[in-house]
């Protein structure tokens, strides 16, 4: 099996659509990095979708999301909420309108900063970083810019976690179409079963899958994360802690 040789840093992780499983996925890699002695982090730079704590104890409440908790937990070193999760909106729907109606607008400029200053702060403690997007890949960020241009400004390797479910191959395709016309490289992807329920001929679904990207992006099937699967120790390993610099645990602050 033919990895990029290539050992990468920092990943964007995307996925087919919103509940891909991409928070899923990327909390099982975090978890089986650490495993294998790597000190990875996961943000999630951009969310809709928050509640309050503390609110009995604090006069200003803090608002979190909760994939973003979800990535602290499985996160070996502990960040500050904000860098975790800098972009925070109320309502669980598109995040630019989210903060449209909290009075804020995004931009792809604004994403930029935010991703190159979670980039350092990783880098700084030794730490690799994964980058959870939000939604799919071409997340809107107002009516001319997406998260995908950001993606493309700043060069990252991505993941893709396909929801594994009638009608993938297309919404594949089309996302695998989009990183590779913007030059960008894919550095794996991951089967993701969020339904209980397998779809029909899965097998055939999943080789299909893997002959595309492996054709046109060189990229492998990194995990394949069945409904329901627990035990990160235990996850098949298809060869891809090579494509993660290698970053010994314990070396954050
Ligand atoms: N392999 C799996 N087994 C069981 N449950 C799963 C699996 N993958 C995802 N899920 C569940 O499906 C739901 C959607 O997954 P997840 O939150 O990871 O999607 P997402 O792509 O991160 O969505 P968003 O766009 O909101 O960030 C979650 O409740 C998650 O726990
Ligand atoms: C709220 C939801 N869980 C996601 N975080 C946001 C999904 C945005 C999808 C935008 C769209 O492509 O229509
Ligand atoms: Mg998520």
């Amino acid at each position: 099996m033919s990895l990029h040789k290539r050992k990468y840093d920092c990943i964007f992780v995307t996925g087919t659509d919103t509940d891909a499983g991409k928070t899923f996925a990327t909390e099982k890699l975090i978890k089986s990095l650490s495993y294998h002695g790597h000190t990875w982090l996961a943000t999630k730079p951009i969310a809709s979708g928050s509640r309050a704590i503390n609110e009995d104890k604090s006069e200003h409440p803090q608002k979190v999301n909760d994939d973003a908790l979800k990535l602290a937990n499985a996160n070996p070193l502990q960040w500050p909420y904000e860098w975790l999760n800098p972009l925070c909106f109320q309502q669980p729907i598109a995040p630019h309108i989210a903060a449209q109606q909290e009075g804020r607008e995004l931009s792809a400029a604004l994403l930029r900063n935010i991703l190159t200053e979670q980039k350092q702060r990783a880098q700084q403690q030794q730490a690799g970083l994964l980058i959870e997007g939000a939604g799919g890949w071409l997340l809107p960020l107002n009516q001319q810019e997406t998260l995908a241009d950001v993606i493309e400004q700043l060069n990252l390797p991505v993941i893709v976690v396909v929801r594994m479910q009638l009608g993938c191959l297309n919404h594949a395709l089309l996302t695998l179409t989009d990183i590779l016309r913007r030059g960008l490289i894919v550095a794996g992807w991951i089967a993701s079963e969020p339904s209980p329920q397998r779809m029909l001929n899965y097998t055939e679904n999943l080789e299909f899958l893997k002959a595309a990207f492996r054709q046109r992006a060189n990229a492998e099937l990194l995990l394949e994360l069945a409904h329901g699967c627990t035990d990160t120790a235990a996850i098949e390993q298809r060869g891809y802690t090579n494509l993660f610099k290698s970053v010994p645990a314990g070396n954050g602050v």
